[in-house]
C-alpha cells in the first residue's frame, strides 16, 4: 500500500508535504518522494528509505513552490530500485508528475499499447509509469494547445476506459494545477479537505483523512469511485464524475489492517470498524466456545490493539499489554523479503514474562497473512511460561492472493491457502484458533456505512470485481512476484536512473 498526498496553497508546499508523509508512513516504508512546482518548474526529490532519511536540509530548501505532490512507497509492482520511487514524470504534454496508490492488472496489455500504438517509451517496470503514459497519451490526443480543466476530466474518462485495476492518484500538470482521482470501484482510499489562510482556500488530497487532521485541513469528503477533483493552481476547485460504469467496493483491508486508526474511510471510521471487529469475536468466542478458560487477552501490537481491547471487555476477560513494540521499527508485514520480517518481528516485539506465566493467554491478532508475526509470537507466549496460548485473528483466513496494491501475490505464501483452519492452528503451534467469520468482518466495517454495497474481499473469498483476474491471471504474478523471484529482481536491479538524485 502506498500514501500519497498533493496540496495546493498560497505559500510553500515542502516541509507541509513532508509533514503528510511522515503521517502517511505507514502505508509504505521503502521509498519517499515529493515533486514541487514553481513558476511552471518543477523540483523533484525520491529515494528509498523512510521520509525522515531521504530529504536533507539542502533539498527540501530546493524543493520550492505553492503546489506540488508526494509519495510513500511500498511496491506491488517492478522492483524495489529508487528508480521506481514516485512521483514519476513525463514532460509531454504540459508536464505531467504522478503519485499512485494501487496496482493495475492489466498493465502488460497497457504496455504493449503505449509502445505500439501511442509509440512512448517506458523506463520502468512500475504499473504506476504506465498509468502516467496513459493518462499523459489521453491529454496529447486532445490535441490542445491551451488547457481546460475539461480537457483533464476527459484524459481521466479515457483513463478509466483503458485501464483495470486499483487505483488512487493525485497528478500534477506544471504551471496549472493538480488533479486526483479514483478507479470506478473506489478500492483504495482518496479524500480531499479544504482549509482558509487569510481568507484564501488551500487545498489537499491525501490517501487518509488523518493526513489532513494533522495539517488543519477540513475534510470536504471522499473523492467518489471514477470522480475527479482538479485544483487550479490559483485555488478553484472543480470536480466531475468521469464515468458512467460506478461499482463502489473499497478494499476491506484497509480496515483491518492498513490504514490509521484516526482516520475515516468513505465515512467509516477504521476506530471503530476494529472495535466492532473485537465485537464479533467476542460473540463468536462466547457461541463456539462458551466454557473457555481464558486467563487474560493480549494483543499483539501495533493494530490488533483496538479489536483485542473490546474483546477482552465483552468476554469479560483481562486485557494486558504483553508484548512491548520497539518503537523504532517499523511495520513488519510490509517490508520485502521474508528474512527481514522473520527477523524484525522478534526484534520489535519482548514478552513481558509476568503477564504470561502459568496463564491461559489469548493473543489476539489482525489478521494472520504469512504467519510470519504468529508463529514467533505463539513460541516467545510460551517461552514466557504461558501454560495455553491461544491464538485469535479479527480477519478471516488470507487464502488468496491480492492484486490490487497489497503485495500478497503468492498464493503458496500465505499460511492458509490450501490449509483448513486446524491446519493452520497446527502449523502457528496454537493450543485452539479462532477466526473472524467473514460476514462478521463485513457487517463490522459496514455498520458504518451502510450505503456500501460491498467491499473488495477478494484475499479472503476470491472474488475480484474487476473481472479480469482468473486462475491463469494469479498463476501468472506467482511466478513473477513470488518471494524468490522478487529477492532475485531486487538483487539484481541495477537500473541507472532518469533523475538526478542530489
Ligand atoms: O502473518 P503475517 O505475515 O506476519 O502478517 C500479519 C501481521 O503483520 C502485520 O503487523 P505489522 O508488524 O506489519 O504492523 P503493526 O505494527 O501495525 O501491527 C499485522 O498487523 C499482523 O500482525
Ligand atoms: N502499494 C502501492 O500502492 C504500490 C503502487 C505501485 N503499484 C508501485 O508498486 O509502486
Ligand atoms: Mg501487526
Amino acid at each position: 500500500m502506498c500514501g500519497i498526498a498533493a496540496i495546493v496553497s498560497h505559500q510553500p508546499v515542502n516541509q507541509e508535504l513532508y509533514d503528510a508523509l511522515t503521517v502517511l508512513q505507514h502505508r509504505g516504508q521503502d521509498a519517499a518522494g515529493i515533486v514541487t512546482c514553481e513558476h511552471g518548474r518543477l523540483h523533484l526529490r525520491k529515494e528509498n528509505g523512510l521520509t525522515r532519511d531521504v530529504f536533507t536540509n539542502i533539498q527540501m530548501l530546493k524543493l520550492r513552490g505553492n503546489m506540488g505532490i508526494a509519495h510513500v512507497r511500498y511496491p506491488t509492482a517492478g522492483c524495489t530500485s529508487s528508480a521506481e520511487a514516485q512521483p514519476f514524470y513525463v514532460n509531454s504534454p504540459f508536464g505531467l508528475t504522478l503519485a499512485h496508490n494501487g496496482n493495475l492488472t492489466n498493465t502488460e496489455e497497457l504496455k504493449k499499447a503505449l509502445f505500439i500504438e501511442d509509440q512512448r517509451h517506458l523506463n520502468t517496470d512500475s504499473d504506476s509509469e504506465v498509468l502516467l503514459n496513459i493518462f499523459a497519451h489521453e491529454l496529447q490526443s486532445l490535441g490542445k494547445i491551451h488547457l481546460s480543466v475539461a480537457d483533464v476530466f476527459d484524459a481521466v474518462a479515457g483513463v478509466h476506459r483503458r485501464c483495470k485495476g486499483a487505483y488512487a492518484v493525485v497528478i500534477m500538470i506544471a504551471g496549472f494545477g493538480i488533479l486526483g482521482f479514483r478507479d470506478p470501484n473506489g478500492i483504495r482510499p482518496l479524500i480531499f479537505g479544504e482549509r482558509k489562510t487569510d481568507g484564501q482556500s488551500e487545498f489537499m488530497i491525501a490517501s487518509e483523512s488523518v493526513a489532513l487532521d494533522v495539517l488543519g485541513f477540513s475534510v470536504l469528503r471522499d473523492v467518489q469511485p471514477g470522480e475527479a477533483v482538479f485544483i487550479e493552481q490559483s485555488g478553484m476547485l472543480h470536480t466531475q464524475q468521469c464515468t458512467s460504469t460506478v461499482d463502489h467496493c473499497p478494499c476491506i483491508f484497509e480496515y483491518v489492517y492498513f490504514a490509521r486508526p484516526d482516520s475515516i474511510i468513505d465515512n467509516i471510521s477504521v476506530h471503530k470498524a476494529r472495535l466492532r471487529m473485537g465485537e464479533k469475536l467476542a460473540a463468536k468466542i462466547l457461541r463456539v466456545w462458551p466454557d473457555h478458560d481464558i486467563d487474560v487477552v493480549i494483543p499483539i501490537p501495533d493494530t490488533s490493539r483496538t479489536a483485542a481491547l473490546q474483546m477482552a471487555y465483552l468476554l469479560g476477560v483481562k486485557f494486558r499489554e504483553g508484548f512491548i513494540k520497539n518503537r523504532y521499527i517499523g511495520r513488519t508485514f510490509i517490508m520485502p523479503g521474508q528474512k527481514m520480517r522473520e527477523k524484525s518481528v522478534r526484534q520489535k516485539l519482548n514478552a513481558i514474562g509476568l503477564e504470561f506465566e502459568g496463564k491461559n493467554v489469548m493473543l489476539v491478532d489482525d489478521s494472520i497473512v504469512r504467519g510470519t508475526t504468529s508463529e514467533q509470537i505463539i513460541q516467545m507466549a510460551r517461552d514466557a511460561g504461558a501454560k495455553k496460548v491461544y491464538f485469535a485473528s479479527a480477519a478471516p483466513p488470507v487464502r488468496y492472493p491480492n492484486v490490487y496494491g497489497i503485495d500478497m501475490p503468492a498464493a503458496h505464501e500465505l499460511i492458509a491457502h490450501n490449509r483448513t483452519e486446524d491446519e493452520v492452528c497446527e502449523e502457528i503451534t496454537a493450543d485452539r484458533l479462532i477466526y473472524q467469520d467473514l460476514d462478521d468482518l463485513i457487517e463490522a466495517v459496514r455498520k458504518g456505512n451502510p450505503t456500501i454495497k460491498h467491499f473488495d474481499t477478494s484475499c479472503f473469498s476470491k472474488e475480484y470485481i474487476t473481472g479480469d483476474v482468473d486462475d491463469a491471471y494469479l498463476d501468472r504474478i506467482e511466478m513473477l512476484r513470488n518471494d524468490s523471484a522478487q529477492t532475485a529482481r531486487n538483487t539484481q536491479s541495477c537500473i541507472i536512473e532518469m533523475q538526478n538524485n542530489n
